[in-house]
């Protein structure tokens, strides 16, 4: 077997991958964020998806490329990722025109080698619409018996495997087995090609990747990478479709004979090597998540083993997550099966794989260059600070269109003083609300209210899905239920003070890393990771020594900013964050909320800032004597106001 190169960027383990993929799209300039996973590797390593974005944020035209979406197969896409990113730096963009790259989508799968993720749920079956019922794979059920057995070896192993080699027998050979088997079937936790019971980490994950990096877009090039099916060492190019879209046409023309259309459906016949039959892919999602754009979807599947040598590795997997020990011989030779399934020990077949992968991105990015007319090509900006975006999906959450925050008539007394009469906010996942108001129409309270530092007297308010249980106290006010549940909450609720709220005796490291120890329980070493990879972001490397009072207040101010982040919080709370500083400090601070918001960040603001407020938000909400006065978009709030009182406000702030 010849030896290639470019066979040392499949080498090595989940961190090697991610290790060469993050300096490669750094030294070409993207910006990187990463999407923490719960879980850990074999080798106790940290688990995360991590996204390169190279190009404007406004761009209308994006190529995204996606590895590991069957985790095994993580190495060929990541390999393609890192040569992509690696081999024509620097780079050259027109202003309308960016790349996306996410890494490794099933960080578990692609980490303890296993084709499906933490919950033996196959990505690629779990894209349905959650809404329904999941289709029923009857043929399945019958086979399921055969395909898993608790021994490895021994009578009853025998029998299970005779009763198998009949039914494929008199299915024609594992050719009719097949579209039976990678149909997906959502009945069996244990059995192959499981498509789950509800949206999955990476699921959920993929989806808020999508909506903070791929929004406002007219023309989208998808290529999702893969391993395991067709003729040894082919790249097929195919789109998998369930109906005729325009994307198809697209990438009919682009492609020519080159692009194989897989059109899916029950009794889908293909000779790809792919499965017809099966619901729930990524593609079908991808295009959903951007219903405004022209998309065409790619998957590159690269050619391993025979179909059914391929199918008896990943049984044997699945055998040894169930029923056997990764840490014994046995163990070591399943995971060895599974890993050459899918990457071939094969320096031509890794060359053959990458170049041709590379060849259609660059036929792809070309095309999508050149439409609409070219831009004037520019060198991107390095701007490779790594972002550490919250872990939004830790429970699970059944569905994925739960707003961020909602909350409902929220009422608060001071004394005779009635500050709050009935506030109701909702924001979506990646919204930024800001509230603005005449001092003390009660926009701070509302803010203090939200995570329970002030308790409201009534009202609803419901995070990520989950309601602050409340109950009547003697006086007849409303109080939390569970002080348990109000920590856990606020832990996942970031505020950011007007007063920093920095600890004066703590250094900038040591503020940052006190509450993820103490309250999330991070290693210490990892919560200083991450304390230094926020300070780069928000520009305050060279101060984490420093006591909060040998910094400016803008300073202070994007130190408080990265202790908030450090607890990776799904909702951030911002109560007039620059009102304490002098003039000169405010826009640095202003910087590091814009780009938090481009993050995707949810965030309710209370401002004084309205030309930031108008920039920065999605929703604008005019409170006035404790009630919202008028709410909607910047535009509409500042350009036509339809209340007198908003009208007023406004000329008084110009
Ligand atoms: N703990 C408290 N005890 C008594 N009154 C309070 C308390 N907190 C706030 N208030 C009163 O509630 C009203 C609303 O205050 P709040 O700070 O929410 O207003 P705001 O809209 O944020 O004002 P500003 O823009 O000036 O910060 C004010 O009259 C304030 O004096």
């Amino acid at each position: 077997m010849a030896s290639s190169p470019q066979s040392g960027l499949f080498a090595g383990d989940f961190s090697a991958l991610r290790a060469r993929f993050i300096a490669a799209a750094r030294t070409a300039g993207a910006s990187l964020s990463e999407y923490p996973h719960p879980l850990r590797g074999p080798s106790g390593e940290p688990l995360a998806t991590d996204v390169a974005y190279l190009g404007r944020r406004d761009a209308a035209k994006l190529m995204v490329l996606i590895s590991g979406t069957h985790g095994v197969e993580g190495p060929f896409g990541s390999a393609c990722q890192t040569a992509w990113f690696s081999q024509n730096s620097p780079w050259h963009l027109p202003d309308d025109t960016a790349v996306l790259a996410i890494h490794l989508i099933n960080p578990w799968g692609t980490a303890w080698s296993r084709r499906v993720n933490e919950d033996n749920v196959d990505l690629n079956r779990n894209f349905i619409d959650w809404n329904n019922m999941p289709p029923k794979n009857e043929r399945y059920c019958d086979l399921h018996p055969l395909l898993l057995c608790p021994s490895w070896d021994g009578p009853e192993r025998d029998q299970m495997d005779a009763a198998y080699e009949a039914a494929k027998a008199k299915a024609g050979g594992y050719q009719g087995l097949a579209p039976i088997i990678e149909a997906g079937q959502y009945e069996y936790p244990d059995g192959l090609f499981y498509g789950g019971d509800s949206p999955v980490w990476s699921n959920l994950t993929l989806l808020e990747i999508l909506s903070t990096f791929a929004r406002h877009l007219k023309d989208v090039i998808v290529f999702d990478l893969h391993t395991g099916a067709g003729p040894y060492a082919y790249p097929a190019l195919l789109s998998v479709a369930e109906s005729e879209h325009s994307g198809l046409d697209w990438g009919r023309e682009m492609f020519g004979p080159a692009l194989s259309v897989v059109m899916t459906g029950r009794h889908a016949a293909t000779g790809s090597g792919i499965a017809a039959t099966a619901t729930g892919y990524v593609s079908a999602a991808i295009r959903q998540a951007m219903p405004a754009a022209r998309v065409l979807p790619l998957v590159i599947e690269c050619g391993t083993l025979e179909g059914e040598t391929v199918s008896n590795a990943v049984k044997a997997d699945n055998w040894l997550h169930l029923y056997g020990k990764l840490d014994t011989p046995l163990g070591e030779s399943i995971k060895n099966q599974i890993r050459t399934a899918f990457i071939p020990d094969d320096a031509d077949w890794r060359k053959a794989c990458l170049s041709t992968s590379l060849r259609h991105f660059d036929r792809a990015f070309a095309q999508l260059k050149t439409l609409g007319g070219a831009g004037v090509e520019k060198v991107v900006p390095a701007a490779a600070s790594v972002t550490v975006l919250a872990n939004p999906h830790h429970d699970k959450p059944k569905t994925a269109e739960k707003p961020a925050v909602a909350v409902h008539g929220i009422h608060k007394r001071f004394g005779p003083l009635s500050v709050l009469n009935g506030v109701d906010v909702l924001a979506k996942r990646g919204e930024v609300v800001s509230m603005i108001g005449s001092s003390g129409s009660g926009k701070s309270t509302f803010l203090r209210c939200i995570n329970l530092l002030e308790q409201p007297d009534q009202g609803q308010i419901v995070i990520d899905g989950e309601e602050i249980q409340m109950k009547r106290a003697a006086n007849g006010r409303a109080t939390p239920a569970d002080r348990r549940q109000v920590e856990r909450m606020r832990s996942r609720v970031g505020m950011v003070f007007q007063n920093f709220n920095l600890w004066p005796h703590m250094t900038v490291l040591e503020n940052i890393i006190e509450a993820p120890v103490q309250v999330l329980k991070e290693h210490k070493a990892e919560a200083i990771d991450h304390a230094h990879a926020l300070l780069r972001k928000v520009g305050l490397s060279d101060k984490h020594a420093h006591y909060p009072g040998q910094l400016s207040g803008g300073q202070q101010q994007r130190a408080a900013i990265a202790r908030t982040l450090a607890m990776r919080p799904k909702l951030i709370l911002l109560d007039e964050p620059t009102s304490a500083l002098d003039p000169e400090l405010v826009g640095e601070v202003l910087r590091v909320i814009r780009q938090l918001a481009e993050e995707g960040n949810t965030m309710i603001l209370v401002t004084h800032e309205m030309q930031f407020a108008r920039e920065v938000s999605h929703k604008i909400l005019f409170l006035h004597q404790g009630k919202v006065e008028e709410e909607g978009a910047p535009v509409d709030m500042f350009n036509a106001p339809r209340s007198e009182r908003l009208r007023q406000f406004l000329s008084r702030t110009r």
